[in-house]
């Protein structure tokens, strides 16, 4: 089956889209990944985004406009991917939409809003398209994320030792694949979400993020402001956890500077780089890793990665793309992998993960031009994912 995964993150800089093969072959999930291609939010569309994030507040005409904006976005990227990536054909596309809200109460997720309306989809694809992948989980008492770890446990099942997958997006998150044990998966805190927020700050919005580390590495760290920003009590709660930039936003930053003054903004950069490589590592030595496959945004930066190795000395760091899962494409394809476990009838939630009572399905399907037709229920769920020769 054909399958185009859409993917907008927390940082909400772009669509990104990835295609691949993929077919269940006895335990074997087996992807040919097709490639993937990212196209920018509208200025317009990306501004109403940062305007109506928390902690700002936004009209419902303002949520009407971002579902159809994002959905419109992601079915303009759809198109594309139909044609560039699938030779014009493609069976199904899955949409993960724009996160908005993840409410999240006492550790507790009571609700979780991705905007982005699937109809467009289907409509400018004609393809049927499952959305809302998070929303099923929730209900069945998990964090309804990270739902990635789907992925991550199928395709580190095979590694040797403790492998652990990160992303670094806007918020990091692992999966642990223990041997013998149910994989762990978890958002650990931010990954560049307070170092973006910081430099939009200092540079009055003039630039996005810090490029290639390079302002955190002309900067010191301040064991003061890195203390205080490490009080937070998320980074103690054990798993099952889930958090956003509904927590981790300027606001929250301005807070801990106010508490803890730092005079050079590129300081403040190289304490949040820091902040972000030692949650993650006291993440990966509580769970005994032992390799750690990286990827998303954060992986491009070679000072946040060179502190990450620092806080993790005989810990092997390398980059998704060795397993066949391009970092940059990697949720992406994650998403295509869920769609497809859910048209099958097989579930894409790991309950060690998310903390739900059960794995269950994921999503809801809106049929495309034709009658919905879906293949027959998949006997067994899959053990690996093997990827086979990509693009
Ligand atoms: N060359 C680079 N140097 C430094 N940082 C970079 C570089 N390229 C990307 N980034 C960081 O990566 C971020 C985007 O990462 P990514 O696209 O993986 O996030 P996301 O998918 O939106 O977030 P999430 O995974 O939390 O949903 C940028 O905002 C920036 O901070
Ligand atoms: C609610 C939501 O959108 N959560 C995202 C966010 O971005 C990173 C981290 O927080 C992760 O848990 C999750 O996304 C990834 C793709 C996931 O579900 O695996």
């Amino acid at each position: 089956m054909r399958v185009i995964g859409l993917m907008s993150g927390t940082s909400y800089d772009a669509v990104e889209a990835a295609a691949a093969d993929l077919e269940l072959r006895g335990e074997a999930l087996v992807m040919r990944p097709l490639g993937h291609l990212s196209a920018p939010y509208p200025d317009e569309l990306r501004d109403l985004i940062a305007g109506s994030l928390p902690p700002a507040s936004a009209t419902l005409r303002d949520v009407a406009r971002l579902d159809t904006g994002v959905g419109q976005a992601f079915a303009d990227v759809a198109v594309r991917a139909v044609g560039e990536l699938c030779g014009g054909a493609a069976d199904l596309v899955v949409s993960h939409g724009q996160t908005m809200y993840h409410w999240v109460e006492d550790g507790a997720v009571r609700g979780t809003l991705q905007l982005g309306q699937p109809a467009w989809i289907a409509e400018a694809t004609g393809l049927p398209v499952v959305s809302d992948l998070r929303a099923r989980d929730v209900a069945a008492g998990g964090q309804g994320a990270p739902l990635v770890a789907m992925t991550d446990a199928l395709a580190l099942a095979a590694l040797p030792g403790v492998p652990a997958a990160l992303n670094l997006g806007g918020i990091a998150n692992v999966t642990v694949v223990a041997p013998g044990a149910e994989p762990l998966a978890f958002d650990t805190g931010p990954a560049n979400a307070l170092m973006d927020a910081a430099v939009r700050h200092f540079t009055g919005g003039a630039a996005q993020y810090d490029e290639d580390g390079r302002r955190a590495g002309a900067g010191r760290i301040d064991p003061a402001l890195l203390r205080v920003l490490l009080d937070d009590p998320y980074y103690a709660r054990p798993a099952p956890k889930s958090t956003g930039k509904e927590h981790f936003h300027l606001p929250y930053l301005l807070q801990a500077l106010a508490a803890s003054p730092v005079g050079e903004p590129d300081d403040v950069l190289a304490t949040l780089a820091r902040l972000t490589a030692v949650t993650v590592a006291d993440a990966c030595r509580a769970h005994g890793v032992t390799r750690l496959v990286v990827s998303g945004g954060g992986a491009h930066n070679p000072v946040l990665m060179g502190m990450l190795g620092e806080e993790l000395p005989g810990v092997a760091l390398g980059s998704s793309d060795a397993l066949g899962l391009p970092s940059d494409a990697k949720e992406a394809l994650a998403f295509a992998l869920l769609g497809f476990l859910t048209v099958h009838g097989l579930p894409g939630a790991i309950p060690s993960g998310t903390g739900a009572r059960r794995a269950s399905l994921l999503g809801s399907i809106t049929p495309g031009r034709e009658p919905l037709r879906l293949p027959e229920p998949a006997g067994r769920p899959p053990r690996v994912l093997r990827i086979t020769g990509g693009r």
